[in-house]
């Protein structure tokens, strides 16, 4: 079993106008995410978030951090969010266990002593991606069905962009300290996540990319700031971290859904900057 957790600084806009490729990749991709058997977090200094993937295998997993967060267990000071994008798994959150199916998610409260992480079957591994953020407050553990998520039918197919955003953890529909988090899914033939494209400078954001209908799909992530944008090109199930001062959004050559969460300033998913189409370079 590898427990690991990299460490990502926070850039300002000037630091990236000079980057290779490779170090766009090196600070901005997480390439491996989901490996049986292992936990593979990275901690981002955005806003301090920590997101990865859990791929129990025959043994349960437990994400075990205390002194390297200068508390005694992980959920001391943060609240968690987990889907579900592999085969059928389980949680047993402080005793109590709950089956979570493909897409089913799960909200875990500060205070929560022990999140274990199983799979049913060790060859169709269950894949958590979980994502914690710094919490002042305990709010209620909660299951978030894949049938319970707010659904947004959005964009259209002339403009290439027809999808629905699936919300998970929103403000509007539970208490959470900060974290808001959903799953984006593209209709096929539609690639553009978010266009006009947009900024927040409230909040920061990570994407979870997956299920690409074939396997040789690439997204082009697109960031940086508005005059100067770059891209990252990314395969199936790996991540990126999207400061707030960048806009996001990724173009693919097949269908693709992604897993977006966001927190900072406010919980205000709407709160968005929109660039105007002749201001992006
Ligand atoms: O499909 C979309 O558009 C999104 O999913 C947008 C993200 O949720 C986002 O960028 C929220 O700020
Ligand atoms: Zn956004």
């Amino acid at each position: 079993m590898t427990f690991s957790m990299v460490t990502r600084y926070a850039h300002s806009p000037e630091d990236i106008r000079h980057y290779s490729t490779e170090q766009m990749r090196e600070q901005f991709l997480m390439p491996t995410l989901f490996s049986k058997g292992d936990i593979l977090l990275t901690y981002t200094y955005n806003d301090r978030m920590i997101f990865g993937g859990v791929t129990p295998s025959e043994q349960a997993l437990e994400i075990k951090l205390d002194k390297g967060l200068g508390v005694n267990y992980f959920l001391e000071r943060r609240e968690l969010g987990i889907i579900n994008i592999g085969g059928t798994g389980s949680l047993t959150i402080d005793g109590e266990k709950v089956e979570m199916v493909q897409h089913d998610g799960y909200y875990v409260g500060k205070g929560t002593k022990q999140v274990l992480f199983e799979s049913i079957d060790a060859n169709d591994p269950a894949k958590f991606y979980v994502v914690s953020t710094p919490a002042h407050k305990k709010y209620p553990n909660k299951k978030l069905p894949f049938a319970n998520a707010l659904a947004k039918p959005l964009g259209d197919q002339e403009h290439m962009n027809k999808r629905t955003i699936y919300k998970y953890i929103d403000a509007s529909q539970m208490d959470t300290c900060q974290l808001q988090m959903g799953y984006t899914v593209l209709e096929p033939g539609s690639a553009w996540n978010t266009m006009p494209a947009h900024t927040h400078a409230r909040r920061m954001e990570t994407y979870m990319y997956c299920e690409f209908a074939e396997p040789e799909t690439k997204v082009f992530h697109i960031m940086g700031t508005p005059a100067e944008t770059k891209h990252i090109v990314v395969a199936n199930e790996q991540a990126v971290v999207n400061p707030s001062w960048s806009v996001h959004c990724g173009v693919a050559t097949t269908r693709y859904a992604f897993i977006w969460a966001m927190c900072g300033e406010n919980q205000t998913y709407d709160d968005m900057d929109a660039v105007a189409m002749d201001q992006l370079k």
